[in-house]
Parts: structure tokens; C-alpha cells; sequence
């Protein structure tokens, strides 16, 4: 047995609430390949706001008569979707059917996860990119992949084995053994948690110089490549919407004044009572962005279709509602 789930956005007249609910029930049973007699049960419910029909009279309308259906109201939820006709279909079939489900209409704004949505966010160091970009994951229902945490987590393995920055053939090599895994907001080399030593100064010092080696980058964008395969993601770094996720369909240029990353970082900083001097963190920062902007291979820039925001005047809940806006609207 399976359970298949889908819904769909009307109108609160009798003929929209029977088409709509038709048309839902038609795409399940067309695209999951299911007929009538594989049906258990079916249940329906809907918004406060739609009183003019039962979801359930629209398929006995339609000559559907010996499937058990309930109707339910849906739960009131401030701001939730509304008009909305949610189903569950529960199906009778082998284990291993692989089932889908069907969001119609601005009822997919419910699952935008389900829809293989590829979200890309480029821009200079402490711009914002990994705040805004886990809040933005979170908000859809998206995996978030953060790539400058794997840059990171390969510069703290050179730190550690004390490899000289020069030494660009034993990098490569460390780079091609290492394991780096992103599960649960943590970054896991060779299976060790190292989600604070990856965001030390020393690191931030030392990892736009290991980003550059470009056999570095051949094994990282491989690596993120194969993650964004994996659903609708979020995705930030350098090089996302140029390189990794060249087709990705909505890509942002997140930026703001050296002094303000500087000052965010500082806070950031000096919050988790980490000794550092704001002028060192604007000077990191400044040596980053040039790093990262003249590097030969795959340099920061804007995507010509990236959509730019600048957001040293803006909150982190401002930028996260802009892009969310700009994502359930596109
Ligand atoms: N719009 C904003 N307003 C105020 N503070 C912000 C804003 N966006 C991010 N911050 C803060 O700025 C700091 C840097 O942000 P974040 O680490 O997300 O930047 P980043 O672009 O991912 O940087 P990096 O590339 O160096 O990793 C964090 O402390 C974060 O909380
Ligand atoms: N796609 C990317 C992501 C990061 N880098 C390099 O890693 C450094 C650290 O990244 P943060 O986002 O964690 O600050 C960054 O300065 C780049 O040098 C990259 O090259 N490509």
C-alpha cells in the first residue's frame, strides 16, 4: 500500500471546486499510472474558505462511486495558503512502486522541495550569502549546500598536516583523498565535526590561496555538482551560478560596502569571544575579494542573469523575504 499526496488551488464556486478537484485526481491517477480499482480510500480537505462544494461530490459527480472518500477542513494556520483542496489517495500496490506527488496551481508554492528548484548565491566574503542562503533552505524546504565550507575544510586539513600553501602537488593530493560530507548544518571531514575550525581567521586567511589552485576547484565543483543532483537546493559560494549551477533558475549576487562585511564579521566574531581586530578582518576581506575576483579559473563574478542585492542596508529577514518573494512568484 501506498499513500499519494497532492493538492491544488480554487475557487469557492461549485464548477471551480469540481474541476479542480477533478483535474487533481486525473494528474495522480495519470502520472502514478493508477485506475480506480487500485484506490483504498480517498481523503480531501480544504480551506475555511471554500464552503461551496465537497471535494468528494465532484468524483462521485464524475463517476467514481465505490471509493470510500472523507472530507475534512483543514487546519486554520495564520498566513497559509489559501482557497487550497489538499488529498491524500491511499493505493493498493507493490512495495516499490515510486509514488508522486502532484501540486497544482499556486499549490505548489506547498512543495516547491518536490519541483528540482536550483537556487544560486554568489558574492564576496561576509556579504551574507551563508545566513541568508540556510534561512532561504530552511523557508522552502530546500538542502542547503554551502561550498565555501568545503574550500574550508580542505585548507583545515593543509593547516593541520602542516603542508606549506606553495605546496600545491601535496594539496591536490589531500584534496583528492579527503572526505567532506555537509549533514545537518555541520561539515564533516573524514567523518570528524569541524563546523567551528573551519571559521577561524587563520582558515578565512588562508583558504582563498587553496581555492585558487584549479586542480582544487576541478575536484570541489565535481563534488558540489554531483550534491545540487540531489532535489531542490540552495547553493552558495563563488562560482554557483557561472559554474556549478550554470542552469539553475533563480540566481542572486548577494553584495555590500567592505566596511559593513567587515563590521558583520567583527561581531560575529568578537560575539563567540574570538580575540580580533576589526581592521585585520576588513584587510582579509579586502585580500579575499581580490583573490577571489583575479583568480584565472573560475573567478567571483556576476552571472549576467544574477539578480543583484546589495544589502548593506538591508536586514537579514529583508533579504531572505526578497528572495523568497522573487522564488514563489518566478
Ligand atoms: N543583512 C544582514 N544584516 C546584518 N548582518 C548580516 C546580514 N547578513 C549577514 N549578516 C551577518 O554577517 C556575518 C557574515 O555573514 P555570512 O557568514 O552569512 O556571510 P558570507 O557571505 O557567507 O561570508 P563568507 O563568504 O565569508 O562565508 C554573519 O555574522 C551574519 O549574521
Ligand atoms: N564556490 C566557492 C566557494 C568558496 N570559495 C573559496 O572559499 C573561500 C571561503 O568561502 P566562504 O564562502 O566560506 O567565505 C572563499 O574566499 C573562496 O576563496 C570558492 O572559491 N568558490
Amino acid at each position: 500500500m501506498k499513500a499519494i499526496r497532492g493538492a491544488i488551488t480554487t475557487e469557492n464556486t461549485k464548477e471551480a471546486i469540481f474541476h479542480d478537484t477533478i483535474s487533481l485526481i486525473d494528474e495522480i491517477f495519470r502520472i502514478n499510472k493508477i485506475k480506480s480499482s487500485d484506490v483504498i480510500s480517498i481523503f480531501f480537505t480544504a480551506t475555511k474558505d471554500i464552503d461551496a462544494a465537497y471535494p468528494a461530490e465532484a468524483l462521485r459527480h464524475n463517476g467514481i462511486s465505490n471509493i470510500p472518500m472523507m472530507c475534512f477542513q483543514e487546519m486554520n494556520v495564520k498566513k497559509s495558503l489559501e482557497k487550497c483542496i489538499r488529498v491524500v489517495v491511499f493505493i493498493n500496490c507493490e512495495d516499490d512502486k515510486e509514488v508522486k506527488h502532484i501540486y497544482m496551481k499556486n499549490a505548489k508554492l506547498l512543495r516547491l522541495d518536490l519541483l528540482n528548484i536550483k537556487v544560486a548565491i554568489d558574492g564576496p566574503a561576509g556579504a551574507g550569502k551563508s545566513t541568508v542562503a540556510k534561512e532561504l533552505a530552511k523557508k522552502l524546504n530546500f538542502t542547503y549546500i554551502d561550498t565555501g565550507a568545503m574550500y574550508r575544510a580542505l585548507t583545515y586539513k593543509v593547516a593541520i598536516e602542516n603542508i606549506n600553501l606553495e605546496d600545491k602537488n601535496k594539496i591536490v593530493e589531500l584534496a583528492s583523498k579527503i572526505d567532506i560530507d555537509l549533514k545537518n548544518d555541520k561539515v564533516l571531514l573524514d567523518g570528524m565535526d569541524v563546523t567551528s575550525e573551519i571559521r577561524t581567521p587563520s582558515i578565512s586567511e588562508k583558504v582563498s590561496y587553496i581555492s585558487m589552485i584549479p586542480e582544487v576547484r576541478e575536484i570541489m565543483v565535481k563534488l558540489q555538482k554531483r550534491l545540487s543532483d540531489k532535489g531542490s537546493v540552495v547553493m552558495d559560494g563563488r562560482d554557483i551560478a557561472t559554474v556549478v549551477m550554470p542552469d539553475a533558475q533563480f540566481k542572486f549576487f548577494l553584495t555590500a560596502s567592505p566596511e559593513i562585511r567587515a563590521m558583520r564579521r567583527y561581531n560575529e566574531l568578537t560575539s563567540k569571544k574570538i580575540p580580533v581586530k576589526y581592521d585585520d578582518i576588513l584587510n582579509d576581506i579586502k585580500k579575499r575579494d581580490k583573490n577571489d575576483t583575479e583568480r584565472d579559473v573560475a573567478p567571483l563574478k556576476k552571472a549576467d542573469d544574477s539578480i543583484v542585492i546589495d544589502t548593506t542596508n538591508m536586514s537579514i529577514d529583508e533579504v531572505v523575504s526578497k528572495m523568497y518573494n522573487i522564488i514563489a512568484n518566478g
